[in-house]
């Protein structure tokens, strides 16, 4: 995971001055989703891969839409791009599936060998493949981005984290370790509030006044005591037999990307960045999110750039 973000933000954001954040933490998903969940490494083609990204999303605009069959229609549209995708994947499994006859790899190394070597028919593999990559894509995509512009919006709450994660800096190339994600207590409850602000479909639990006073206002320190949230008022990941299985996937996954984006950038909001957002249950900023930025080199962390 650490090695995939920094790849990523090196080759996405590193030296660039505006950056449109949601497509790019879209494309972050999906590529820790493809080296970490099925086992495709990222020395591959990175144009192949940015073409099946592109794929993926267009095959993402059908999903929340009417399913009419008809000509012009979001869902007919996305059908070719689902078609294609399922060929991919049934493409990874026979490769796996040679790779497994061959001796060469064990059903721990990603989800797709697992699955076969579970007896699983392939059109079952496909299936659960798709699902996981729609359920693991938008939703820290999502996360990431609104806790980006959280943070611009509200200094103190940025000071706060950039504090706690210039305590983790390392040396180049050293990866953060479990316990460095274990002391990101405050980066995880800013991420924690971004979601009780950002999923609108849980805005009547998530938004109750009497729990979570001045519901609108963006507080970190409400999940700073995560025993102090009372039970059941914050569901952001579901609860019960059908909790979020990806939970601890998505915590990893957040925290090692903010902690690369905090200590190696500074950023704000793009001049005549349109900061409004549509979408349900998850939102979508307008033009993606624009930010200006500026990447910090080493020991250059403190920038009077952009003042706190
Ligand atoms: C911020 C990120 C995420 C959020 C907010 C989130 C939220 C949710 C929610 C609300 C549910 C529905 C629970 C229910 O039906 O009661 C769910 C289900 C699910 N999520 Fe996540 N999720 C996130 C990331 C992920 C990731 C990264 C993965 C995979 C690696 C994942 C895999 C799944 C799966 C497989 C289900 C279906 C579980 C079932 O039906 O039994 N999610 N998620």
């Amino acid at each position: 995971m650490d090695a995939e973000v920094r790849r990523h933000l090196d080759a996405e954001w590193r030296g660039r001055g505006t950056v449109a954040v949601m497509p790019s933490m879209k494309s972050l998903t999906f590529d820790v989703m493809c080296t970490l969940i099925f086992g495709l490494g990222s020395d591959g083609d990175t144009a192949v891969r940015r073409e099946r990204s592109t794929e993926f999303q267009k095959m993402m605009r059908g999903l929340s839409v009417i399913p009419l069959d008809l000509p012009f229609t979001a869902f007919r549209n996305c059908l070719p791009a689902s078609r294609r995708g399922r060929r991919a994947v049934a493409g990874v499994i026979e490769e796996r599936r040679a790779k497994l006859a061959r001796g060469e790899s064990s059903p721990t190394d990603d989800v797709v060998t697992h699955m076969l070597v579970e007896g699983l028919p392939v059109d079952e593999i496909i299936d659960n493949v798709m699902f996981l990559m729609i359920a693991a894509h938008d939703t820290t995509a999502s996360l990431l981005t609104f806790l980006i512009r959280h943070l611009d919006a509200n200094r103190d709450a940025y000071a706060k984290v950039l504090k706690e994660e210039i305590a983790r800096c390392k040396e180049p190339g050293e990866a953060l370790s479990w316990d460095d994600l274990g002391r990101m207590r405050y980066t995880w409850a800013a991420a924690l509030e971004t979601l009780r602000l950002v999923i609108q479909a849980l805005n009547l639990t998530q938004w109750d006044l009497a729990v979570f006073p001045e519901p609108g206002r963006f507080d970190p320190a409400r999940f700073e005591n995560p025993s102090a949230v009372l039970p059941f008022s914050f569901v952001a990941f579901g609860g019960g037999a059908r909790v979020c299985p990806g939970n601890n996937f998505a915590t990893v996954e957040t925290l090692v990307a903010m902690h690369y984006i905090v200590t190696r950038f500074r950023w704000k909001l793009a001049a005549g960045c349109d900061a409004s957002f549509s979408g349900f249950p998850l939102p979508y900023p307008s033009q993606g999110l624009l930010i200006d930025l500026q990447t910090c080199s080493r020991g250059f962390l403190v920038s009077s750039y952009y003042p706190l």
